[in-house]
């Protein structure tokens, strides 16, 4: 039998025991050790001896082997004794065994009426720790059966017997990037008393309640759409007129079509490039996009922070984000006004571009006369490009795999060979990544999906990474091509041999109105937009499970 057959029969249920226990008493035997040292000494002493052939004519062999023959005796006596010895270890040990056992089943037999709890031992019968059955029924066997210490691990705080041993008591502590105060961490999770609890969780449904009226909108359309151009005048006209709003801003291009209609839309204001509409947040209550999804998108990456809240009008084909009918305008808008608005929170991800260090030479020639070392860039400044949907990493034109190493904070992921990878957010879960095989997952889910794009490969299967982690992205210098990234489906850039994209979660997502509440709309799109799991039903009639 070898050693860790052995162990594996002398392992007990619970993991007790060890390839040294005695199957019979269960204790360490001491004895059998004491035992072979002692045999040991006495077959040493034998050969040391090295006794030549006795013959009876010789009195001096007679004596040897006499003396022999005592030595002999002595070393068995030897070996009784330490035989004994051993055994009243054992005996010991067992008393003290039997003693500490008594008395936790004492303590035990006592709990219910002197804590005067009347869970008592239900109670104990049906923490999991003890794996007992869980109607509480305990049978006196599979209690005997359990360790004395396994019993005392999940008592109550204030119970008698948790004198005798506690649960372990622990500290967590986990690390926050960029994060000075330890402040946000207590309001996510407690751990008070060694008992884990989250004090709130992020996906809840949030609603916005005006406590002043809106007064100004910013309003981005869909180009080149005759619908959306003659509801663009309409709604403008109707919320200067009807509701009063003060601070109408739409693009440049809606201005001026507007103006082609009526020089009484002077009073609609734009801005002149995107610089302009980041400064413009802080005055704007709500974005009205008429559009699809990309409309959304598209507003949403104008702001490159804090985003107003997005209420989108269903004027494109599938309209995953848009739950408002565009011909219902009035309706819809009147309640948004007024308020309270259920919102869906939207996470968005934050990437750029490292690029590759250039090799020494260059890096010289490249230097400026006065300095010596080329400063690396400042993480506050890096510019961001922010995505609502996902940062899709492509071969390109390439007719090769693409050969991309990915990292999770500094952890080697795996090396990306296929036609690509899609980095996602959970609202474009049911976009791209989706097409790709990835999960939907509810946009308030905070993750990032890691999803292949035709893998060459039978197990690469998406994953997806919690919103803390920093991913990276690298095309390795000995890759055949460069790759390419788009950020929410555009702005293509090139991810030169050497290059890394770096992507983590944005601290500035974008909440977009519901038309329901958050989890209703999403269902709404999945199955209206998506037809997901769309199936006729089975007939009713035919054969049945007796
Ligand atoms: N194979 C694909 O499925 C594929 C390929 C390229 C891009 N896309 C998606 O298109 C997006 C860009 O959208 P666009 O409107 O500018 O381009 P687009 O006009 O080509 O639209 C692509 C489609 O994706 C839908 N879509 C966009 N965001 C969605 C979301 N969050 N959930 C469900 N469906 C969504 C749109 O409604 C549209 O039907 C990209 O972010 C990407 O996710 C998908
Ligand atoms: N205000 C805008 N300015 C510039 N481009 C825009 C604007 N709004 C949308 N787009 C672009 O127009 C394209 C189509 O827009 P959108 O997806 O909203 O319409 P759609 O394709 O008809 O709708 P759906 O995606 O539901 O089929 C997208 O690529 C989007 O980026």
């Amino acid at each position: 039998m070898s050693s860790s057959n052995y162990k594996l029969h002398n392992t007990d249920s619970v993991g007790n025991g060890d390839a040294n226990s005695n199957p019979e008493t269960g204790f360490n035997d001491l004895g059998l050790v004491a035992l072979a040292q002692s045999g040991r000494d006495v077959q040493e002493l034998l050969s040391q001896q090295q006794t030549p052939p006795i013959q009876a004519t010789d009195d001096h062999h007679l004596i040897e082997f006499s003396e022999a023959l005592i030595t002999v005796a002595k070393a068995l006596r030897g070996t009784a004794k330490g035989k004994a010895v051993v055994q009243a270890v054992a005996d010991e040990w067992k008393q003290k065994y039997e003693l500490e056992r008594s008395k936790n089943l004492g303590l035990l037999r006592q709990a219910p009426s002197s804590s005067n709890n009347s869970k008592g031992m239900d109670h104990l019968a049906k923490s999991p720790r003890l794996h007992v059955p869980e109607n509480g029924k305990l049978a006196r066997s599979s209690f005997d059966s359990i360790c004395s210490h396994e019993m005392l691990q999940d008592c109550e705080h204030n119970s008698p017997y948790n004198k005798l041993k506690r649960k372990a008591s622990f500290k967590l502590s986990w690390e926050c990037k960029g994060q000075a105060n330890d402040q946000h961490k207590k309001e996510i999770v407690s751990f008070e008393g060694g008992n884990i609890t989250t004090l709130d969780r992020s996906s809840k449904q949030i609603s916005l309640t005006w406590e002043t009226n809106p007064k100004s909108v910013m309003i981005f359309t869909k180009p080149d759409s005759t619908p959306v151009q003659v509801l663009s005048v309409e709604m403008v006209r109707w919320l200067k007129e009807q509701k009063g709003l003060i601070n109408i801003y739409v693009e440049p291009r809606v201005k001026a079509q507007l103006l082609s209609v009526s020089s009484s839309f002077n009073f609609v204001k734009t801005w002149k490039d995107d610089e302009e509409i980041s400064l413009l947040q802080p005055k704007v209550d709500l974005v009205i996009t008429l559009g699809g999804d990309g409309t959304v998108l598209w507003a949403a990456s104008r702001f490159k922070k804090s985003v107003p809240p997005i209420v989108p009008f269903a004027m494109g084909s599938l309209g995953f984000m848009t739950p408002f009918h565009s011909k219902q305008y009035q309706n819809c808008l009147e309640k948004l006004l007024k308020g309270p608005i259920s919102l869906t929170l939207r996470h968005r991800l934050q990437c750029h571009i490292e690029k590759a260090a250039k090799p020494d030479s260059e890096k010289e020639a490249a230097k400026p006369d006065s300095e010596t070392e080329t400063a690396k860039p400042d993480s506050d400044k890096v510019e961001h490009t922010l995505v609502l949907n996902e940062v899709t990493i492509d071969r390109g034109q390439s007719s090769y795999l693409t050969n991309l190493e990915c990292y999770c904070d500094d952890s080697f992921v795996t090396c990306v060979q296929g036609d690509g990878l899609i980095l996602s957010t959970t609202t474009g879960s049911t976009a791209y990544s989706l097409a790709a095989g990835g999960s939907m997952v509810h946009p308030q889910v905070p993750g990032i999906l890691f999803t292949p794009i035709c893998p060459h490969s039978l197990s690469f299967r998406p994953l997806i990474l919690p919103d803390h982690v920093l991913v990276k992205v690298k095309v390795p210098a000995n890759s055949r091509g460069s790759a390419w990234v788009s950020f929410d489906g555009k702005d293509r850039k090139e991810l030169k041999s050497g290059d890394t994209l770096v992507c983590s979660m944005s601290q500035y997502p974008v909440s977009t109105a519901c038309q329901d509440e958050s989890i209703k709309d999403f269902l709404r799109s999945i199955h209206d937009g998506l037809n997901w799991n769309l199936r006729k039903t089975q007939a009713s009639d035919g054969p049945r499970d007796t």
